[in-house]
């Protein structure tokens, strides 16, 4: 759902979010006694100003009166209704304000744990992700040079190859056709296109040149020519396929390769083009760009052409830009014929890489190869099938061993409980090394990675004193608030274990975005990773043990994607999801459909129990009759809703990550909104997940209310589900609000909206060809 995030990074601008108050609506004896009213508060609030503490009070106050959502304070000011419940009766913090309970009015879920099939214990699952254990499949069995071989063992320490690799390399190194390579998550599909490339390569000699000592010069060099082009759809892409494929060069130096993608130095890519280079990394973007504008840059050598993560490129918009590359392509090598370079192919292979199958990677298929070999490993098993069997293998798993459950955690119990789990997961030392916590969009990543960096007294932590990194980043961007990607988090370390909490999104600044997932993928702390789906796809971060999605995806396929961080290339791996009672709860089906066990070895867990793991102390944890984790996840709850009150900025902030999180979920694919209905949301125990006090009514989020625009809208959602809205940036279009709000193209037709929305992406491309979240 990279668009949705790339919508939502824009869908509230940085303007502060108060307005002038008005009076509208309503009977006109009702407007003049709440005018009456409002003008008595803000007297009483201002002689109270001078004091103290209130001081602070009455500033938030009249902030969140001036707020455009939250008009409640205009209204004759009416004492909150306080629940209450046993263990926690009236609770009144220091601020004087009434806050709800926790644990009182929440819905109750709709399936009970033991409706649920028991998990049966399965044994030792084999991982389907794993290398081959077979003494008999090993790489020069398949084909590589002994050199290539014994550089992987020696050198990376890859002893035996993958399903996918085995896969690829027997098809790759013996025929000269186009392949489809379909393979599950972290199941090695760079090292399956790039092993027979390299090899390739590594045999490719050019005749009838001499070195000074006269020996004949067999290698190709740097400018012998360009003969393999990998596109990717994002920079972090393409950063990551570099990087394996300099690993693999070590030991073929005289290969060269290179990477160019949006937002880097244009100059300086020119440059490297000019000194040559035969293997070349790139986002479509800027290589359509330097097709265009670079005439050093000469395709018509190139004899390998790799789409990688092809859903992605798809979705990103990218088909246009593969297109004229495939175009230009073609039309080059026409011009020229590869025979002096003795051992180059004359045709060119074509490779579309995707872990999932969906119509995009279909159509992408058809504008990109011809007559494709599809390569597929589903696990362990031989598997290698004609284009006509397509249908039957569209469907995609998760990694068997992956261990996965979901937690139905009622709205108002979701903050505590993500920190719940988060401080379970994390206490002893050695248990979880890295964890991905994904959000639903980059406000919220922001509001969370505040919230849980803060000191436990309820002041900010700012850790730029004892954080040299945090030191070199606000300096380099001079906006220090902006520029924190990365803290320790008092509120999740534990006696045993200090936790380094980092956020990413699409809006941070792509040099921060480098750095931060370099830091959190170098980290030997503990570390949890709060982001969007800017980190769900193709990332390979070792030592990822856990996979939180606290929001769920917006598509299946996004969700298994996300997961599949975690638990690669056959290592253990846990994931878990976090359902609201409700209509959510069915969403079990979607999770279901992605095992290949039917879903009997996905674990449930419940609010309570993961609230008493982790607020409960260990040993009191296990007796049920202690209600002490109440009262101390209570306790959290309420410092954070104080930190929240502090100050304009934070209460802002919440405010903001509140709103853009109730129109992400606006935007799941249609097929899902029957899961995750937007109305049916209860969003005044949202806003408690959010640690904010305002009541339901007094935050607004649009296109909630019934009326016209919403009646229109309605009408568009249809048509998006009768299938003729293939954009994904379009349900936002639907369902997002105004164009005011999301910075949408608003179009009625929904061709031209899908028209726009590409344009808007593309537009988003070329500052920033990534800013995905
Ligand atoms: N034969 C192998 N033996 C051991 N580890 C391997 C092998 N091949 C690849 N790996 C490792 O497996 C991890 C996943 O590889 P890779 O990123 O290529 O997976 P992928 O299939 O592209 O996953 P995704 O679909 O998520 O992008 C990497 O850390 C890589 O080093």
């Amino acid at each position: 759902m990279a668009d949705d995030g790339l919508l939502l990074n824009f869908s509230v601008g940085d303007a502060p979010l108060t307005a002038k108050s008005s009076f509208t609506g309503g009977h006109w004896r009702d407007k003049l006694i709440a005018k009456r009213v409002a003008s008595g508060r803000q007297r009483k609030q201002a002689n109270r100003s001078t004091r103290g503490t209130e001081a602070q009070e009455t500033l938030l106050r009249g902030a969140a009166s001036n707020h455009p959502l939250s008009d409640i304070s205009d209204r004759p000011y009416k004492r909150p209704r306080v629940e209450t419940t046993p263990s926690n009766k009236k609770k009144v913090d220091e601020s004087n304000q009434f806050v709800s309970s926790l644990f009182t009015s929440n819905p109750k879920p709709q399936t009970l744990a033991n409706d649920e099939p028991e998990i049966l214990d399965q044994g030792p699952i084999d991982p389907s992700n794993a290398p081959l254990t077979s003494e008999l499949v090993n790489f020069t069995s398949l084909g590589l040079s002994p050199s290539l071989a014994g550089h992987l063992l020696n050198k990376l320490e890859i002893k035996s190859p993958t399903a996918i690799q085995k896969k690829a390399l027997t098809q790759l190194m013996n025929a000269n056709t186009d392949a489809l390579l379909q393979a599950e998550t972290g199941s090695g599909k760079t090292l399956a296109y790039l092993l027979p490339i390299v090899q390739h390569l590594m045999s490719l000699a050019t005749p009838g040149q001499t070195e000074a000592s006269g020996r004949n010069v067999t290698r190709i060099q740097r400018d012998s020519g360009l003969f393999a082009l990998i596109l990717a759809p994002t920079r972090e892409l393409c950063k990551q396929i570099s990087i394996v494929l300099e690993g693999l060069l070590r030991c073929a130096h005289w290969i060269v390769a290179g990477t160019v993608a949006g937002g880097e130095n244009k100059k300086s890519e020119k440059a490297r083009l000019r000194k040559g280079l035969n293997v070349l990394v790139a986002t479509p973007g800027r290589l359509t760009d330097h097709l265009a504008n670079t005439k050093v840059l000469d395709v018509s050598r190139v004899r390998w052409l790799v789409l990688d993560e092809g859903d992605r490129l798809m979705e990103l918009g990218f088909e246009q830009d593969i297109q004229r590359i495939i175009s230009n392509l073609n039309l080059q090598s026409q011009k020229v014929h590869g025979t002096e370079i003795a051992g180059l192919p004359r045709k060119r292979t074509t490779i579309l890489c995707s872990a999932t199958m969906k119509m995009e990677v279909e159509q992408l298929r058809d504008v990109s190869l011809k007559d494709p070999a599809h390569i597929r490993a589903e696990g362990k098993q031989e598997d290698t099938q004609g284009e006509g069997q397509m249908q039957e293998v569209n469907s995609f798993s998760a990694p068997a061993q992956l261990k996965q459950s979901y937690a139905i955690v009622p709205a108002k119990m979701r903050l505590v409980s993500l920190v719940a789990v988060l401080r379970r997961a994390f206490a002893r030392k050695g248990t979880v090394a890295k964890a991905i916590v994904f959000l639903s969009c980059a406000d919220s990543v922001n509001f969370h990675f505040d919230l849980l960096a803060r000191d436990q007294d309820g002041t900010e932590s700012n850790k730029l004193q004892s954080d040299p990194e945090r030191q070199v980043e606000s300096r380099e961007l001079s906006k220090p608030s902006e520029a924190q990607t990365s803290a320790s988090s008092p509120t999740l370390s534990g006696p045993e274990n200090t936790i380094q909490i980092f956020r990413l999104h699409g809006s941070l600044p792509q040099p921060l975005r480098t750095s931060t997932l370099s830091a959190y993928a170098k980290s030997t702390r503990s570390a949890v990773l709060l982001c969007t789906d800017v980190a769900s796809r193709g990332l390979d971060v070792a030592n990822v043990d856990l996979v939180i999605e606290y929001d769920p995806a917006f598509s299946k396929e996004e969700h298994l994607h996300r997961i599949g961080r975690t638990a690669r290339a056959g290592r253990d791996g846990r994931a878990l999801v976090f359902l609201m009672p409700g209509d959510e709860e069915n969403y079990t089906q979607v999770l279901k459909q992605g095992r290949r066990d039917a879903g009997i070895g996905i674990a449930r867990h419940d609010a309570d129990e993961l609230l008493q793991r982790g607020f409960g102390t260990m040993t009191r944890a296990l007796n049920s009759k202690s209600r002490e984790w109440e009262e101390r996840a209570t306790e959290w709850q309420l410092n954070a809703e104080r930190w929240v009150q502090e100050s304009l900025r934070t209460l802002e902030q919440a405010r903001r990550a509140f709103q853009s999180h109730v129109r992400a979920y606006a935007t799941h694919v249609a097929a899902e909104r029957q899961y995750f209905n937007v109305k049916g949301l209860h969003l005044g125990h949202l806003a408690k997940a959010f640690a904010l006090r305002d009541k339901p009514g007094s935050i607004k989020v649009p296109g909630l209310r019934p009326g016209k625009e919403n009646l229109a809208k309605d009408r568009l959602d249809r048509k998006a589900q009768a299938g003729s809205l293939a954009v994904n940036g379009l349900r936002k279009e639907n369902r997002g609000g105004t164009k005011a709000e999301t910075d949408i193209p608003k179009a009625t037709d929904a061709q031209e909206a899908a028209r726009k929305m590409r344009a808007k992406m593309k537009q988003m491309s070329g500052a920033s060809e990534f800013n995905i979240g």
